[in-house]
């Protein structure tokens, strides 16, 4: 039966899966594979493959994003499904049918003990293979609805991925946020497609049974439907009656159903190899241009009435109560005098703090500056770079925000001068620009900055502002936190956190715009 399910359904690589599916059934593959194992380290090529209707190839062909289309998720669906469905449908439609069958086979073996009857002797004989096949096709419909469930599985996977992969990969503004399609829609949309098809099912289901034992009984078959209808009524009104959930039950099903869905995802990323595709150099990058687009994944910081301390043990708060919030594209200046918690609020952002009271929420990735930079026995270029891949385009923005191209130019051997404990000195000032530029070269979602303009004169300081910190900069669009002991930065933040004594006053305002000054020489401190 199975075979028969898996040579209706499959394509015309169907004789091919099945070799392979012979191979796996007798574990061939797999001990093929243990030998290489055992004879050298395995590649993510020596691993069998897919077939080809579920290679990611052939999802994307069947499966075509169009926001502008209302239908467009439907039409997915149909054509991710039609075709496995309809043989499926089929076989669905002769589990019923087998189902009266088997009365009636039963009826007329039944009859054949009959002494009376005049029915030939391999009459009874038939009636009771009949029987046998019968019961054998009814028995296989768990299976069949196994195999529905599987190919559901498969479509609304590979629409969820698609959804979420397609959006990554475009640099027009069609938002993943913009589509009709709501994220509770798309979490759920394995639910809803089997459903749908179950219910299409039920509906062919009935449709033959009613059929067949309208030809047997004429219009009392109607009987059996009606009650069916008449159960199904009364099964809906009794969970409307009861079925009232309250609403902690309804926020429990609606966390369990987010974390059980980030494991289906990472698990049919998984299953159908996909991960090639996801790692795909040129896709990360747009992921980390388009971030914004994603509504849902964007970086945030949000602390409510949070308390931190350094002591685990004495649980003494260094901060207290701070509430906080900040999204996207905002700067967020720190203020307040030395020891009221500039830098443990950084650090409690980080996570470097234990929290004792309150609740706090950071997402996306952090990039630290802290006051008093590190700088390594190395060139100037894996000070910037820290283990990270070269990327000269970047590079060179960078250092030109951070104003280091004048200091470069002095260096003997430019970006590949050894600085550090062994190599050239280079000032407060330097330093600060360098770990500047390294915390910049990382490309993370939160910028968390302690002060980073301490040690900088003030021609640098307005470079800086101008091409880094606030909007008109590299980090503009970026979550920035960026505690000062000068007034410089204030004016242009989105809020300004004023500590004191670990308690923090938020003050949202509307940033000033930044008058860029006019160019001049850039003198290094
Ligand atoms: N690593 C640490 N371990 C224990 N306590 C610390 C630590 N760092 C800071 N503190 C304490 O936390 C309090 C706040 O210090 P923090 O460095 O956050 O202040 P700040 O406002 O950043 O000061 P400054 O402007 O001088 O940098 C101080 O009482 C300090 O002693």
């Amino acid at each position: 039966m199975h075979a028969a399910l898996m040579l209706v359904c499959l394509d015309e690589q169907s004789l091919a899966t099945l070799r392979v599916l012979g191979e796996k059934a007798l574990y061939i593959q797999e001990i093929q594979l243990i030998r290489l194992g055992l004879r050298r380290p395995l590649a993510l090529s020596d691993v069998w493959q897919l077939p080809e209707r579920f290679r990611f190839s052939a999802i994307q062909r069947e499966f075509v994003y169009n926001v502008d289309e209302p239908m467009f998720l439907l039409r997915a669906i149909v054509r991710l499904t039609w075709r496995p469905m309809i043989p499926l449908l089929a076989l669905e439609m002769l589990t019923e049918l087998s189902d009266i069958f088997q009365v009636m086979a039963s009826g007329y073996l039944f009859s054949c003990f009959d002494a009376s009857s005049d029915y030939p002797w391999y009459y009874g004989y038939c009636a009771a293979l009949g029987l046998l096949v019968a019961r054998f096709i009814c028995s296989q419909k768990v299976h069949i609805s196994r195999h529905r469930a599987v190919e559901v599985k498969r479509a609304a996977r590979a629409i969820q991925l698609e959804l979420f992969r397609l959006p990554l990969t475009r640099d027009d503004q069609r938002r993943f946020g913009h589509t009709r399609v709501s994220p509770w829609g798309i979490n759920n949309l394995e639910r809803y497609m089997s459903i749908a098809l179950s219910t299409i099912a039920t509906i062919v289901g009935f449709s033959a049974k009613f059929g067949a034992l309208y030809y047997i009984v004429g219009w009392l078959a109607a009987i059996p439907i009606m009650s069916s209808v008449v159960i199904m009524l009364a099964r809906w009104g009794f969970e409307r009656l009861v079925g009232h959930s309250s609403k902690w039950e309804s926020n429990t099903d609606v966390f369990d159903g987010n974390v059980s869905e980030v494991y289906r995802g990472i698990k049919a990323i998984k299953l159908f190899s996909w991960e090639r595709m996801y790692l795909d150099p040129k896709l990360r990058q747009q992921a980390y241009i388009n971030n914004d687009r994603l509504p849902w994944y964007a970086p945030v910081i949000h602390l409510n009435g949070s308390s931190f301390t350094w002591n685990e043990r004495s649980r003494v708060p260094v901060l207290k109560r701070v509430s906080l919030g900040a999204a996207p594209g905002e700067l967020v200046a720190v203020t307040g005098k030395t020891g009221s918690g500039k830098s443990s609020l950084l650090l409690s952002i980080c996570g470097e703090l234990e929290m004792t009271e309150g609740t706090g929420k950071v997402a996306g990735s952090i990039a630290y500056l802290e006051q008093s930079p590190w700088i390594m026995n190395d060139t100037m270029r894996a000070n910037v770079l820290f283990g990270r891949e070269y990327d000269a385009e970047l590079f060179a923005k960078i250092i030109h925000a951070c104003a280091l191209t004048n200091d470069m130019a002095r260096w003997p051997h430019a970006d590949l001068t050894v600085i550090g404990e062994r190599g050239i000195n280079i000032s407060g000032g330097q330093r600060a620009r360098l770990a500047l530029a390294r915390t910049l070269y990382s490309r993370a979602d939160i910028y968390v900055l302690d002060d980073p303009l301490s040690a900088v004169d003030a021609h640098v300081k307005r470079h800086i502002l101008e091409h880094v910190l606030l909007d008109s900069g590299m980090l503009a669009g970026k979550v920035r936190i960026i505690t000062t002991n000068s007034d410089h930065i204030l004016p242009y933040a989105h809020q300004v956190v004023t500590l004191e004594d670990g308690r923090a006053a938020v003050a949202r305002q509307t940033p000033q715009e930044y008058q860029p000054a006019p160019p001049t020489e850039l003198a290094t401190r």
